[in-house]
Order: C-alpha cells, then sequence, then structure tokens
C-alpha cells in the first residue's frame, strides 16, 4: 500500500513539477506595471494632440520605451513559465500586434509634429493600442491567477498524499512491530515448552542437564560445593492403581509445589521422570543439603493430601551427593545420588541417605547416561 501511494505521489509530482516550482510573482508585477502603461500613453498623447510641442512628444517617446519594456518584459516572463506560455499561446499574436503598434505610434507622433493633419489617425491607432493592451493584459492576468489556482491545488492534494504516505507507513511499522512482538511471545512460548514440564511447571530435564554443566563450571572457578538430590515418590503406584491417574497427578503437583517452596531462588528444581524429582544446589556443602532434603522428606510426609474427600499418604526417599568444588562431571554426581536413593529405598524408603565422593574426581564406573528413566 505504501508503496503504490508512493509510487502515485511520484507519479504525480513528475507530471505536476512544471506548475509546482512555478513563481509567478515577477510576472504578474509586471503585467500590472505594463497595464498602467496604457494610461500614461493615453495622457501624453492627450497632451500632445492638444499642444503638439516637442515637450508632449518626449512624454510620448518616454511612456512609449516604458510600454516595450514592460511588454518585453511579460513575453519573456511567458517564456520562463512553459506551462503558462502555452495556455496563453492564443495571446502571442496579439502581443505581437501591440510590439508593432507601439513602434508605428512612436512614427507617426514624429510625423504629427510636423503635419498636424495626422493628429486624428494618430489618435486611432492610440485608441486600437489602448483596447490591444487592455484586451491582452487583462486575459494574461486571468491566466496567471488560474496557473497560481491549479498550482495551490496541486499542493494541497500533494500535502494529503504525503500525510497518507505517512500514516500508511506508521500502519505498516506497527503491523510489523506486531508481528514482530507476536514472533517473539511465540518464540518464548516454545521455548518454555522445551524447557519445562507440562504437568508441574518444573524445569524438564533438558534444561537440567545444561544448566547443571554451567553451574558446574561455576563452582569448580570459585572452588565452591555443589550438591544434588534426587527424589523418588515411594510406592507412587499404588496411589494412580488406588485413587486413579488425576490423583497421582496431583500428587505430583503438590510435591512440586513443596519443592519450590522449599528450594532456594538459585536452586535448580527439575522434574526429571515420571515420580522423580531432582534438586541442584549451588555453593551448597553436604550439611545444608541434607537438611534441606530432611525438610522436603518430612513436609511432604506431613501433608495431609486429600482426593475427592480420600485422605492419602505420600512419602518421598531421597539421595544426596555433594562436590566439594565442582571437580565432578554432572553425570558422576547424577550417579552418585541414585546410588544414595537406592540406599533409601532399600533401607525402608521415607528416609534420606548421601553418597559422597571418595576423591576429588569420583571414580564411578556408571556407563549408562545418568537421566535415563528407571525402570
Ligand atoms: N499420575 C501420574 N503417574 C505417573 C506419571 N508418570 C509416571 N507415573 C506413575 O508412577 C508410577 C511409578 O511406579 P514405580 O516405578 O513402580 O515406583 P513406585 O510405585 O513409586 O515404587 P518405588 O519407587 O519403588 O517406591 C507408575 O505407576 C507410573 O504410571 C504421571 O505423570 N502422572
Amino acid at each position: 500500500m505504501a508503496i503504490g501511494t508512493a509510487l502515485l505521489v511520484g507519479y504525480y509530482v513528475y507530471s505536476a513539477r512544471q506548475q509546482l516550482g512555478a513563481d509567478y510573482t515577477a510576472l504578474v508585477g509586471d503585467i500590472v506595471r505594463a497595464q498602467q502603461t496604457a494610461p500614461q500613453l493615453n495622457h501624453a498623447l492627450e497632451s500632445f494632440i492638444d499642444e503638439p510641442f516637442g515637450l508632449h512628444l518626449r512624454q510620448i517617446h518616454h511612456t512609449l520605451w516604458l510600454s516595450e519594456q514592460y511588454l518585453e518584459h511579460v513575453r519573456h516572463g511567458l517564456q520562463q513559465h512553459p506551462q503558462l506560455h502555452r495556455d496563453t499561446a492564443y495571446l502571442e499574436g496579439d502581443l505581437s500586434l501591440l510590439g508593432e503598434q507601439l513602434i508605428e505610434l512612436e512614427a507617426r507622433a514624429e510625423a504629427a509634429l510636423v503635419d498636424r493633419s495626422l493628429l486624428p489617425e494618430l489618435q486611432r491607432l492610440s485608441m486600437d493600442i489602448e483596447a490591444t493592451m487592455a484586451w491582452a493584459y487583462s486575459e494574461l492576468n486571468t491566466a496567471v491567477h488560474s496557473a497560481a489556482g491549479r498550482q495551490r491545488l496541486i499542493m494541497q492534494r500533494l500535502s494529503w498524499a504525503v500525510t497518507g504516505l505517512v500514516l500508511a507507513v506508521m500502519l505498516i511499522a506497527l503491523t510489523l512491530l506486531a508481528a514482530v512482538l507476536h514472533l517473539q511471545r511465540q518464540r518464548n512460548t516454545l521455548k518454555m515448552l522445551m524447557l519445562t514440564d507440562e504437568l508441574t511447571g518444573l524445569y524438564n530435564r533438558r534444561h537440567l542437564v545444561d544448566a547443571a554443566s554451567r553451574t558446574l563450571t561455576d563452582a569448580q572457578r570459585h572452588q565452591q560445593p555443589i550438591s544434588l538430590l534426587l527424589l523418588d515418590l515411594d510406592y507412587f503406584k499404588h496411589v494412580n492403581d488406588t485413587y486413579g491417574h488425576p490423583a497421582g497427578d496431583d500428587v505430583l503437583r503438590k510435591v512440586s509445589q513443596q519443592l519450590c517452596n522449599i528450594s532456594r531462588a538459585t536452586d535448580i528444581v527439575a522434574r526429571i521422570g515420571g515420580e522423580e524429582f531432582c534438586l541442584l544446589m549451588p555453593n551448597t556443602p553436604v550439611d545444608d543439603a541434607e537438611n534441606v532434603a530432611e525438610r522436603i522428606r518430612h513436609a511432604i510426609a506431613i501433608e495431609p493430601l486429600t482426593h475427592l474427600d480420600r485422605h492419602l499418604q505420600q512419602t518421598v526417599s531421597i539421595g544426596v551427593t555433594t562436590s566439594l568444588n565442582g571437580a565432578q562431571s554432572f553425570q558422576q554426581l547424577y550417579s552418585l545420588a541414585d546410588q544414595a536413593l537406592y540406599q533409601a529405598k532399600a533401607l525402608g524408603r521415607n528416609r534420606v541417605e548421601s553418597v559422597l565422593p571418595t576423591s576429588p574426581v569420583s571414580q564411578t564406573n556408571e556407563t549408562h547416561h545418568p537421566l535415563e528413566e528407571r525402570g
């Protein structure tokens, strides 16, 4: 739309460029001054006819000289405005005739000074000149004014077109901005969907792995401890089997909420499998990690869970491990936390167990990917 309007405005400016740039001020001044020479010439001739002396003849000479000068200016001015020149082409003959008549009048006035019988003829010629001047200059005046009127109209249309163009460009800019914002929102939503778990809103395993490698690098750089908690709900299958899948979903959401409430803003809480969760705790020594694990275990165990007015009991087993300085890889830490979780399950569930690296870099023999689903 903007391109179409711009092309239209361009074409309009191109076709109207002669009229747009025209300045008729000088020409109007010349026409007015040329018109004023008619009464001056008439006055000089009347004085000469009353008293045909040299003084009045000189007045005629002077007025004729002025008339010729202004006539010349007017004709030159017309040539400066090609469009106006074409519009007034029909006056070309009258203006040429006027030039010739002015020259003839001069000659006849000279002759009448010697032979007074030529005075009536001089007077007739003077009346002819006056009539030609009145007609030609009044026509020119009208033509110039209508050209100026057309020029104003063009300017008005152009300002409308430019306003339309500016509005169209603004509209396009706003539409583009809205489209970009929409795309940005879609991108963010997509990103969120890719990094979060739909049921609980927690981060998913993909984000956990990415974030863990960054967090471990930081821990190593600053020589800070980092802890990892693996949580697995106890006998969760029983909840599903007894109360149904929606009840199980409800429990998963509530446990997620507990994890978020107890963890710090700098911790990363993720759901990594069906009823498995992970809590990565930067800058946290093993004692603190065990305390947090114990608080989580306790909070879940005492949480009054209900579904359709039926009371549910849910507990969680937690495996804890800690790297003293971020020297271990995430895979190694995950494997140690998994061993601790296995112990917690084996020792009766609803408990916290820890397994720590034996040396700065754990020599674990785990070969499977740490985030493979527990069978
Ligand atoms: N409601 C619900 N259940 C799920 C979801 N994902 C996995 N589960 C269920 O979680 C249960 C996990 O069962 P098991 O792996 O046998 O573990 P468990 O029953 O918790 O036993 P232990 O872990 O040994 O204490 C299965 O019944 C799965 O169907 C989910 O998104 N929603």
